[in-house]
């Protein structure tokens, strides 16, 4: 044995040397035989292309260079930068640099496209009359399920060449060679079995071996299943959410109307987005493995049972599964709809504490924890409640799954298995060696084991792969439960972005989001409204409560308006018509077309501050790319803070890098003229200033109301402070009349306004001659006052405002 693997040995050292010896042959002769001229030209290649690959190595690594100093620089300023195809590349810093990641905007095209998918269901699915989807429907595994998952798919899969598509299709490789492994397990585990049976010492060492290396492609296998699993789960997230990003925040301003106008998805999208698009992508990713591997198993181990066990058995175990689907599924609780609304409470319970959050400052003022925590913990415990609910729904269920799938299906197997030896004749192939093994009597007993062995093999895996695909029916609920979800989210946003509300079969109700039926006109040079009525809008379906029956004004360039009037009247809702916040629901409103520069720009009651550095404060909502793209740089914004009265910000903060949680670090007076100084920055031709100085001191307040002017800005403020009149040039008085429904909109400092000056001049003189008769009557009372202070006759002490001001405490004194 030793000689002869020696012998072998040598031999194999042989047939390399000679190969070898061979080559190194034949180059030496070409060598020999070529010239000198083309040994040069070979040398020159050879330095060329040296020296080029150094030089193309040198400036790759300069570019990698250039690049992370790139990316360290746009992190540091919060920024980013715009490519030619439309997309932003923008930095995130990884491990110790950054990582480069390049966004391209969903296309208007495919959101229309989509809006097929979304708003007209087919009637079939039962989702909706054909025009616009319920918001809710029930969760289940039916029709509406199919349509809304495969809605999804053709976003998170939008072509066959995609990622996705890849990494599903290398997932389907992985969970094939599974399947076939198992096959082949099953296989090796009936040889091995016979093997030792029959005391073969050497093949069942044999045996052993490819058993290990077997197991170690196995383990392999499975590692990659998981972890593509887990990349097709975010591949789908990246997907979804991206793709939800681009509806949810752009020009139409989705993100105000989705929970101001529409409501569908009831107080805001976070909880969709952040949560149930998670657990959808999971589910959905692990779905494919969880139904696909299973079913793949069961086809092939069927059809190899069928061919060792025969077509009886086949029929059992099909009637089998079809007999235990359709138990669990009529006994099975409703897992989809559990978990939606299991998802709702949870969204609830979330965005109660981002409220505290939110406004930890006005309840740390007001002591309020008690109040938040009975809040916190009342939404807290409907969803424990509702929790503990499913979990005892569960039990029942899990009984009855383990005790079908583990224990009963073990006992068929077994039953099953026995169909060769004692039903020959129907027992396909292992019955046919029965047959004939019945002459050879030796070696039946052994081959009885072996077939027995890997028909139990096979049937362990396929019970095991029936289970699994039962126990996915408990998950495929779940997974109608979340794609109802991601869907009501999904279409909800395309109803909004599209304005999709139309009401059939019954009456518009008046002011509703159907019932809008004026027009936005953008590109105008001033500012209009033209017999356009003031409504608070309600939520889809309901109607909105009119605040002003119908106003008309007009601002030019130049001509600047004080909108006042009392609290509640509507003066802020002005501005949210131009804004495009809420609807024109009927006349004529006009209005520039652009946002920010040689435009329009609305600065709102509460002053917003971004996440950010300081930077970002003066220059939103541009970003510091914008900023360069406008020449303006850093000496610009020092000017504009300095306007703003702010001059002293970037010193005080530590520079225009500085970041910090702004809300907190600036007083109220300073976010507002930061929203001044922002106004200075984006230079519009028109603004709108809702309260934007109510927390400045008054001589702060007129220079920046000069400072606005001397820039060019024409300015319409709304506010409540008198004093404001002589900025601007007409005013608009809104709550007037005996209802406060009525208005007036006059220019400041004519003979109209001058007479009710005078008059209310003349009311105040009237009253100050009153002054001393009231001073007497005062007198009177205070003595009379004095009396009733004496108890049983005796007089009591005076209070002590009574001594210090009134002379009527002297004649009290006992
Ligand atoms: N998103 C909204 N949806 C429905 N109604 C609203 C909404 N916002 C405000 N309202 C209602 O519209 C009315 C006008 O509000 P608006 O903010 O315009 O008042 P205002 O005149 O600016 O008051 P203030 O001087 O207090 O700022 C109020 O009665 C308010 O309750």
């Amino acid at each position: 044995m030793a000689a002869q693997s020696t012998l072998r040995h040598s031999a194999a050292e042989e047939a390399i040397a000679a190969f070898i010896d061979k080559y190194s042959d034949l180059i030496r002769t070409r060598l020999r035989n070529t010239s000198r001229t083309t040994r040069l030209l070979a040398t020159l290649a050879l330095a060329t292309s040296i020296i080029l690959s150094a030089e193309g190595g040198r400036r790759w690594w300069k570019s990698r260079r250039d690049e992370k100093e790139q990316g360290r620089k746009l992190v540091r300023t919060n920024s980013w930068l715009h490519n030619k195809d439309g997309s932003r590349t923008i930095y995130v810093p990884y491990k110790d640099s950054t990582s480069k990641v390049v966004i391209h905007g969903t296309k208007p095209l495919t959101f229309d496209a989509h809006r097929r998918l979304f708003l007209n269901p087919p009637r079939v699915s039962g989702l909706g009359d054909g025009v616009v989807p319920a918001a809710q429907t029930k969760p289940g595994l039916n029709l509406a399920f199919l349509h809304q998952f495969l809605s999804l798919m053709s976003i998170m899969i939008p072509r066959w060449n995609s990622k996705e598509a890849g990494l599903l299709l290398s997932h389907g490789g992985f969970l094939i060679l599974r399947t076939y492994l198992s096959l082949v397990v099953a296989r090796l585990d009936g040889e091995i079995v016979r093997d030792l049976v029959a005391g073969n010492g050497k093949q069942f060492l044999w045996g052993i071996t490819k058993w290990c290396g077997l197991g170690g492609i196995a383990s392999y296998t499975n590692a990659m299943i998981k972890y593509l699993e887990s990349k097709v789960s975010i591949a789908f997230r990246t997907r979804l959410t991206r793709y939800v990003h681009d509806l949810y925040l752009n020009e139409n301003l989705n993100y105000y109307k989705l929970s101001n106008l529409d409501g569908g998805v009831g107080q805001g999208a976070d909880q969709y987005i952040t949560q149930d698009l998670t657990l959808f992508c999971a589910a959905a990713a692990n779905l494919y493995s969880s139904l696909g591997k299973p079913f793949v198993d069961i086809c092939v181990f069927n059809y190899q049972l069928y061919r060792s066990l025969g077509p009886l058995a086949l029929t059992g175990l099909l009637s089998n599964y079809f007999l235990t689907a359709s138990i669990l599924r009529r006994l099975s609780p409703p897992f989809g709809k559990l978990k939606a609304v299991e998802g709702r409470k949870e969204g609830d319970f979330r965005s109660l504490h981002a409220r505290l959050i939110a406004n930890a400052e006005e309840v740390a003022f007001y002591g309020g924890a008690d109040m938040e925590k009975y809040f916190l913990n009342r939404e807290f415990k409907s969803l424990k409640n509702w929790m503990e609910g499913i979990y005892m729904l569960k039990i029942r269920y899990n009984i009855l799954e383990d005790f079908i799938l583990k224990y009963s299906w073990s006992a068929y197997g077994y039953l099953l298995s026995s169909l060769p030896v004692f039903l020959p004749a129907w027992g396909g192939l292992g019955g046919a060696t029965e047959i004939a093994e019945q002459v050879a009597n030796s070696s039946r007993e052994r081959s009885r084991m072996r077939h027995f062995i890997t028909n139990k093999r096979l049937m362990l895996s396929l019970a095991d792969a029936g289970g699994r695909m039962m126990y996915s029916i408990k998950d495929l609920a779940e997974l109608a439960g979340y794609t109802s979800r991601v869907y009501t989210l999904i279409s909800t946003m395309h109803r909004v972005h599209a304005d999709a509300y139309y009401v059939r079969g019954r009456e518009n109700e008046l002011y509703s989001l159907s019932d809008v039926q004026g027009t936005m006109q953008k590109g105008f040079d001033g500012v209009r409204l033209e017999n356009v009525p003031v409504v608070a809008p309600g939520l889809w379906p309901q109607g909105g409560d009119e605040l002003i029956e119908s106003l008309s004004l007009i601002v030019r360039r130049g001509e600047h308006l004080l909108i006042s009037g009392p609290n509640g009247v509507g003066k802020s809702a002005i501005a949210r018509i131009f804004a495009g916040l809420w609807p024109v629901y009927r006349g004529l409103a006009s209005r520039p077309k652009a946002t920010g520069e040689d435009g329009i720009m609305f600065l709102p009651q509460r002053p917003y501050l971004t996440i950010g550095t300081l930077r970002d404060q003066v220059i939103y909502p541009d970003g510091e790319a914008d900023m360069r793209e406008k020449r303006k740089n850093e000496h610009d914004l020092k000017r504009v803070l300095e306007d703003a009265r702010l001059g002293y910000l970037p010193d005080r903060e530590g520079g225009w890098d500085t970041r910090k949680e702004w809300k907190d670090v600036l007083s109220g007076g300073e976010k507002q003229r930061v929203a001044i100084a922002r106004l200075l920055y984006h230079e519009p031709q028109y603004a709108f200033i809702d309260e934007g100085t109510s927390a400045v001191s008054s001589d702060v307040e007129g220079l920046l109301y000069e400072t606005c002017k001397e820039k060019g800005i024409t300015l319409i403020t709304i506010s409540t402070r008198a004093s404001l009149k002589k900025y601007h040039t007409y005013n608009l008085v809104l709550g007037m009349g005996e209802h406060g429904d009525e208005w007036a909109f006059e220019r400041i400092g004519t003979e109209r306004e001058k007479m009710h000056v005078e008059k209310e001049l003349a009311d105040l003189r009237e009253r100050l001659a009153q002054v001393e008769e009231w001073k007497r009557r005062r007198d009177e009372i205070e003595k009379e006052l004095a009396q009733v202070w004496v108890e049983g006759g005796d007089a009591l002490s005076p209070p002590v405002q009574a001594e210090v001001t009134g002379p009527a405490a002297e004649e009290t004194q006992p």
